[in-house]
């Protein structure tokens, strides 16, 4: 497996009157294909910025952020190409849930889910977009219900609807900002468990949470501390339940070590 994405020097300034504030500060990662990358810091340390970033929602003030596209030796430099490009190359490489489900109001789970396919410009058989659509429903609990409105949905259920609507198109690269932010306990373990079967199946994913009951469920954790990465831990690749634990207790002394 290569890399899909290298950061190099990030750095993004918010002026506010006549004080910048550094919110990014020469960040420089790699991610790897196939990685569930867990991004954490304390409030206000950056996290959502970067995630912003790489979202290719906030222009950046210095650096580079290279999409490496999958057999192709180009790199995409995604900080430096036109709103345009950026937007058509997000379409299609980049999935994106937030604390806030975000789905559309005024479509059913099904409509809200079939929408990057319809907005995709290689668009497909409408047959076959229907299939994909109702079989990840399927797979994901969704089926009864991919004819309410969002409203008519708890919580949990709009957010495995809008974590299908991210990866419908099959971005190579899904980001996350505190998905389980505003779920219950149970309802975050049912869309770690999806996102976990999505990355057992090669899904790269970069999330970033507080909880530590979320970030074990990745395989490293990457530590920002004023904008910059401060460490990193590497979990033991397996991931069977009962290490669960062990994790934790690695998490918990890495974490206390930051002070956080
Ligand atoms: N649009 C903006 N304009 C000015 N300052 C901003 C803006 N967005 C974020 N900031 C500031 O940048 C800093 C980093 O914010 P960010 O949301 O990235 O942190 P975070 O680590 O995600 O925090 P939290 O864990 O509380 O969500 C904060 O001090 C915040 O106030």
């Amino acid at each position: 497996m290569g890399k899909i994405l290298e950061v190099n020097n990030l750095t993004k300034i918010y002026c506010e009157g006549s004080i910048e504030s550094k919110v990014v500060d020469n960040l420089s990662l790699e991610v790897e294909e196939g990685e569930f990358a867990i991004v954490m810091g304390t409030s206000g340390s950056g996290k959502t910025s970067f995630l912003h970033l790489i979202a290719g929602i906030d222009q950046p003030d210095g650096g580079k952020i290279n999409y490496l596209q999958k057999g192709l030796e180009d790199k995409i430099d995604f900080g430096h190409i036109s709103e345009k490009a950026k937007t058509i190359f997000r379409r299609t490489n980049i999935g994106i849930v937030f604390q806030q489900q975000c789905l559309i109001p005024d479509l059913t789970v099904y409509e809200n889910i079939m929408l990057p396919m319809m907005l995709d410009r290689k668009r497909k058989e409408k047959n076959s977009m229907k299939g994909t659509v109702l079989e990840l429903c399927r797979q994901f609990g969704l089926i009864e219900h991919t004819r309410k409105y969002p409203s008519q949905l708890s919580g949990g259920q709009q957010q495995r609807a809008a974590i299908l609507r991210a990866i419908v198109n099959k971005p190579p690269v899904l980001l996350c900002d505190e998905p389980t932010g505003s779920l219950n306990s149970a309802q975050s373990d049912i869309v770690m468990e999806i996102l976990e079967s999505l990355n057992q199946k090669g899904q790269s994913i970069i999330l970033v949470t507080h909880d530590i009951k979320v970030a074990i469920r990745g395989s490293r954790v990457i530590y920002i501390e004023d904008g910059h990465l401060e460490g990193e831990l590497r979990f033991n690749s397996d991931t069977e339940k009962e290490l669960y634990k062990q994790r934790e207790v690695e998490l918990m002394s890495f974490l206390q070590k930051r002070g956080w």
